[in-house]
């Protein structure tokens, strides 16, 4: 499978178009919008998501709510359109332009955006290197979590972390419905207290906090990746994904950089034979092991930093006069920690979806659920 996005922060609509989905899928608005309205929650955020009611519109490949195998192309609507046409406008000339943005932000894409493409309204830049384009790609993971689940997979995102303070409760799938209730997708209460503390100091110090995301998955089939190639190993695949997530600076898989400390009988996990199934006490991998799934839970951490606009502004040059100046302020999130981590999970269901299809084939849903419970069978005697 693959997909493309297209769209700019303020320009009218995102726009994203999947290729390879089998038919027969059962999909409606109501699979995606829920993905979308989380994303856009979540305590620290700006002004925009007030203005933003995201929702999908299917434009194509979708009808009477199932897929039918054709291109699907996703549209969701920026609703600060309205506030920016004339700046966003493609006609040449027109009304002036609102001034130019030229104090690139530290951080940001617009300084190493505005040589690469030889913009000086770092607008330019700005307005595709925005974390808007998540949305359409949460939209598009909407598609590929229904795909999973029609599947038996399921996934889910929380956070770890915020600034310095971390959530000490250990996560368990019987608590991942809580997740959806706390302000910052956190499982520990008094964490999340102290984490909303911590964000309006932030806030009122003109600065921004960053923070590390879990996301796991469950119900994986065995075998999805390979150990052939460098680009078919399904952790590099996921670590990509990851990593091309705006202000994603770290990934884990399993222990992570914990194994590094370890020896490696604290790090392996041993394989047992109980009740004539393969069995693990352990799960360090991650679930992953020689760039395979290996049956049991997917577990990737990454780490997010905090957001580059800071209301107290850090020193930075005008890309027009050369002369210092304070980094442009833009309205902005003082954290999206939570929202990430729904991003992180459409993201790596995108990946997880591409090598089942990879894996198992088939032009429709019937088939590819009649392969993936052959292969399931065929794992459990094997
Ligand atoms: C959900 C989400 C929301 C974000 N919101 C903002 C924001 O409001 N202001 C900002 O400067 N950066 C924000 N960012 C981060 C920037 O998009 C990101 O730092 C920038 O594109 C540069 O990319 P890099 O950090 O990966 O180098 C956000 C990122 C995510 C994932
Ligand atoms: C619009 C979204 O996030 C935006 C991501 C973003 C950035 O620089 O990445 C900057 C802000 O944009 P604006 O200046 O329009 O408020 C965020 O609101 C969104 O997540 O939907």
């Amino acid at each position: 499978m693959r997909f493309l996005t297209a769209g700019e922060s303020h320009g009218p609509q995102l726009t994203a178009i999947i290729e390879g989905l089998p038919s027969g899928l059962p999909l409606t608005k109501a699979d995606i919008d829920p993905w979308l309205a989380l994303r856009q929650g979540g305590y620290g955020r700006g002004r925009r998501m007030v203005i933003e009611r995201d929702e999908v519109q299917f434009l194509s490949g979708v009808r009477a709510g199932r897929t039918s195998g054709a291109p699907v192309t996703l549209a969701v609507e920026n609703r600060d359109w309205r506030n920016w046409t004339e700046i966003m406008s493609p006609e040449p000339g027109g009304e002036p332009r609102k001034k130019a943005l030229t104090a690139a932000r530290p951080g940001h894409a617009d300084l190493a955006g505005g040589i690469k493409y030889r913009h000086k309204d770092l607008r330019d830049v700005l307005e595709r290197a925005s974390a808007r384009e998540t949305a359409a790609r949460v939209a598009v993971g909407a598609v590929a979590l229904k795909l999973l689940g029609e599947l038996g997979i399921e996934g889910v995102s929380h956070v770890l972390s915020l600034g310095e303070i971390a959530s000490e409760v250990p996560f368990e799938w019987s608590l991942a419905p809580g997740i959806a209730d706390s302000p910052l997708r956190c499982l520990d209460p008094q964490a999340t207290e102290r984490m909303i503390e911590r964000i309006d100091r932030a806030k009122a110090e003109g600065d921004t906090l960053g923070g590390v995301l879990e996301m796991r998955f469950r119900g994986l089939p065995v075998g999805l990746g390979s150990h052939v190639h460098w680009d078919r190993k399904l952790d590099g695949r996921i670590a990509g994904a990851v990593m091309s997530v705006q202000a994603i600076k770290g990934v884990e898989i399993g222990l992570g950089f914990d194994a590094a400390r370890r020896p490696g009988s604290a790090v392996h996990d041993a394989v047992f034979m109980r009740e004539q199934r393969y069995s693990r006490d352990t799960n360090g991998a991650g679930g992953l092991e020689g760039g395979m799934t290996n049956g049991e839970d997917l577990v990737v951490r990454a780490a997010m930093k905090p957001i580059a606009t800071l209301m107290k502004p850090l020193p930075t040059v005008d890309v027009v006069t050369h002369e210092a100046a304070d980094a442009a302020r833009e309205r902005s999130d003082t954290t999206a920690v939570p929202a990430a981590g729904i991003v992180l999970q459409s993201v790596i269901a995108w990946v997880l979806a591409d090598a089942v299809m990879e894996k198992f084939g088939g032009d429709t849903l019937p088939e590819l659920q009649e392969r993936v419970r052959t292969a399931r069978a065929f794992a459990e005697t094997y």
